[in-house]
């Protein structure tokens, strides 16, 4: 997967973010508007008050005039402030809300739906990261842009009429200030330089920190911490990891506060010789008290909307570049056929021909690839059996069957037609699968099993399904039946299943949505003997009318299949009976005799006559 997409534009990413709050609540963008119109109407009012005030007494107006100008001043900053507050209220509630959560829906769509391939892939993980850290609350840069944007218009606006009020009195004074801004700018560039250069390490080492975080909290991780005494090796990786990071986040505040300090230096330089030189007017008659009161007080506020610019274009500017973080991630296109795809083949009760035309797959970054020219057609109601050492390619055989994977090289086709063609949620109504990994979702075990909400199970179903995979005395035991819950973090009465159990679930699971495919990767392989016997004894009955495709180690247990398929050197190395492979005598009969040399003769011929199919 390509992860470098040319980064958005600082237009579009404005222009992104306008639109979403638009369409999320226009308000929210009056209001921002709004509160950068008042915020610069507010000061101004306030400023101006002292010059009416000191103009009138010396002007000896009469007290009802002065009482009245003094109270349209009043009025107007009561009126003012509360429209401010309300503004600024809406602004604060809604602005970063509202992009967080919108961006949280999509990414989280995107978690659920997007093609497998993409979303096992670490550069998509890592783009994940990135954008994660983008989103990470409501108050982060990339969700307040309308809120940036809308201060420094504030600020600009706040530029343009103190700036007024003070080339009235001297051009050269807003030279002057102009050109101190300037080198603060330059100042805060650096820092925001630093910044942008540090966040894809940042990122990297959150993500490590991350990593670490989990494999410490997870139960699994934190069993082989104790028991092999790993305490000591992680938590010495983790205070590397984090001393890295600090020195990152480091790095970036003393950037940070080094712009601070001249920011701060540079306006006590400039307004203090501001300051003198109206001092200076007044001590010369140059300017009346009311406008060196109004000038005094616009030159104090101009350095504020001077360093504002400064500062809130800085931020704005960091927030688009976040921003861009999360429209990449988002913007991953999903690869799979989600349209309208061909119809699925219909009308025989047997599931149609699954063909593999010189298939092979090799994973992103992979040298060479794991399987190549495989050419296969599993016919109608046949069962297949997968076998072959470990990390011969066979989970990633029936990922590519699945649609999962989709072949870096040949075809799959299904009924004749290539499985891409398909829509990719209709053809998973055609499988029904038990992975090695299993996951268990946070609701009920008849829920587990349905995988529907309560209103949609077939409880009776249910129960015959846990039947068949054996997990029907377990449930029954509870007190809450197939009722209760599972996964304990999140409810507090759920039982914990045992990996056999686990198992047990998975495939009542796969039984009960009764797809024509059956695909089971080592079902088997955390089951007592009983319990696995009694898979076996019952192979037949459960894959009735369906096509099964069953990957085992236990080379005896594939032996009531049709066809065995032995994976070695990225392709099908041998494929035939049980009996057909033995007489070849090559791989698949070196493994037989390894394997069966741990059993009594007796035990293979008692599967054999146990799976009543040889
Ligand atoms: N997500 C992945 N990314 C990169 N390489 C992978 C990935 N998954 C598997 N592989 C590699 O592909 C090869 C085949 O893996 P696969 O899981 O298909 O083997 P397998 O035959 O099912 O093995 P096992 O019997 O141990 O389950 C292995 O060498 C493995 O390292």
């Amino acid at each position: 997967m390509s992860q470098e997409k040319a980064a958005y534009s600082a237009w579009s990413n404005i222009a992104y973010s306008m639109r979403l709050h638009w369409r999320a609540r226009p308000m929210t963008l009056i209001c921002c508007a709004g509160s950068a119109l008042i915020g610069v109407a507010l000061p101004f009012v306030n400023i101006l008050m002292p010059k009416i005030v000191i103009d009138n007494l010396a002007a000896r107006v009469a007290p009802g005039e002065f009482i009245l100008a003094v109270g349209v001043m009043a009025l107007l900053l009561a009126v003012l402030s509360s429209a401010k507050s309300y503004a600024d209220l809406i602004t604060n509630e809604s602005v970063g809300t509202i992009s967080i959560l919108s961006h949280l829906q999509v990414s989280m769509r995107k978690r659920l739906h997007m093609d497998f391939e993409v979303l096992e892939s670490p550069g998509y993980a890592k783009l994940g990261e990135k954008a994660g850290r983008a989103m990470q609350s409501n108050h982060s840069p990339a969700s307040n842009i309308p809120r940036f944007l809308s201060q420094l218009l504030l600020n600009v606006l706040g530029f343009l009429t103190y700036g007024a009020i003070i080339i009235n009195v001297h051009p050269l004074i807003i030279l002057f200030l102009a050109v101190s801004a300037g080198v603060n700018w330059l100042a805060l560039s650096r820092a925001r330089k630093i910044e942008k250069d540090t966040r894809e390490d940042r990122s990297k080492l959150q993500g490590k920190l991350g990593y670490i975080h989990r494999a410490a909290k997870e139960p699994s991780g934190g069993k082989d911490m104790r028991l092999y005494n790993l305490g000591g090796l992680f938590g010495g990786i983790f205070r590397n990891v984090l001393g890295a990071a600090e020195d990152k986040e480091h790095k970036v505040a003393t950037g940070d506060m080094k712009a601070q300090l001249s920011d701060a230096l540079l306006s006590l330089i400039r307004d203090g010789a501001a300051y003198a030189y109206l001092i200076y007017l007044l001590l010369n008659d140059d300017i009346t008290l009311g406008n060196f009161v109004l000038a005094f007080a616009a030159i104090g506020a101009f350095a504020g909307w001077l360093s504002g610019i400064v500062t809130h274009s800085s931020e704005l500017l960091r927030a688009i570049s976040e921003l861009s973080d999360i429209r990449v991630y988002l913007d991953v296109p999903d690869r799979s056929n989600t349209g309208p795809g061909h119809a699925l083949p219909a009308g025989s009760s047997l599931p149609p021909a699954i063909t593999l035309k010189n298939a092979g797959y090799a994973y992103p970054d992979a040298e060479t690839p794991t399987l190549s020219g495989i050419d296969l057609e599993i016919k109608p109601g046949e069962r297949i059996a997968i076998v072959g050492a470990n990390g011969a390619g066979k989970t990633t055989l029936i990922k590519l069957i699945c649609g999962l994977y989709r072949p870096t090289s040949g075809e799959i086709m299904l009924g004749g037609v290539d499985i891409a063609r398909y829509n990719r949620d209709e053809y998973y109504t055609l499988l029904s699968t038990v992975f090695q990994d299993i996951h268990l979702f946070c609701c009920d075990i008849a829920g587990n099993v349905s995988q529907q909400s309560p209103d949609r199970t077939d409880y009776r179903k249910v129960r015959e399904c846990l039947a068949l995979s054996g997990l029907a005395d377990k449930v029954n035991g509870l007190e809450k039946g197939e009722l209760t819950q599972l996964v304990r973090r999140v409810h507090n009465d759920a039982v914990e299943l045992s990996g056999g159990e686990k198992q047990k679930l998975a495939l009542a699971r796969a039984l009960y949505k009764d797809a024509p495919v059956i695909i089971l990767d080592e079902p088997t392989a955390a089951l007592d003997p009983i319990a696995e016997s009694e898979i076996y004894r019952r192979y037949a009955e459960l894959t009735d009318g369906k096509t099964s495709i069953y990957i085992s180690h236990r080379l005896a247990s594939t032996r009531f299949c049709d066809r065995i398929l032995l994976i070695d050197g990225g392709g099908i190395a041998e494929c035939g009976t049980h009996d057909e492979l033995m007489r070849a005598g090559g791989k698949y009969a070196e493994m037989f005799h390894v394997q069966s040399h741990y059993y009594k003769e007796g035990d293979v011929s008692e599967h054999e006559n146990a799976f009543n199919l040889a």
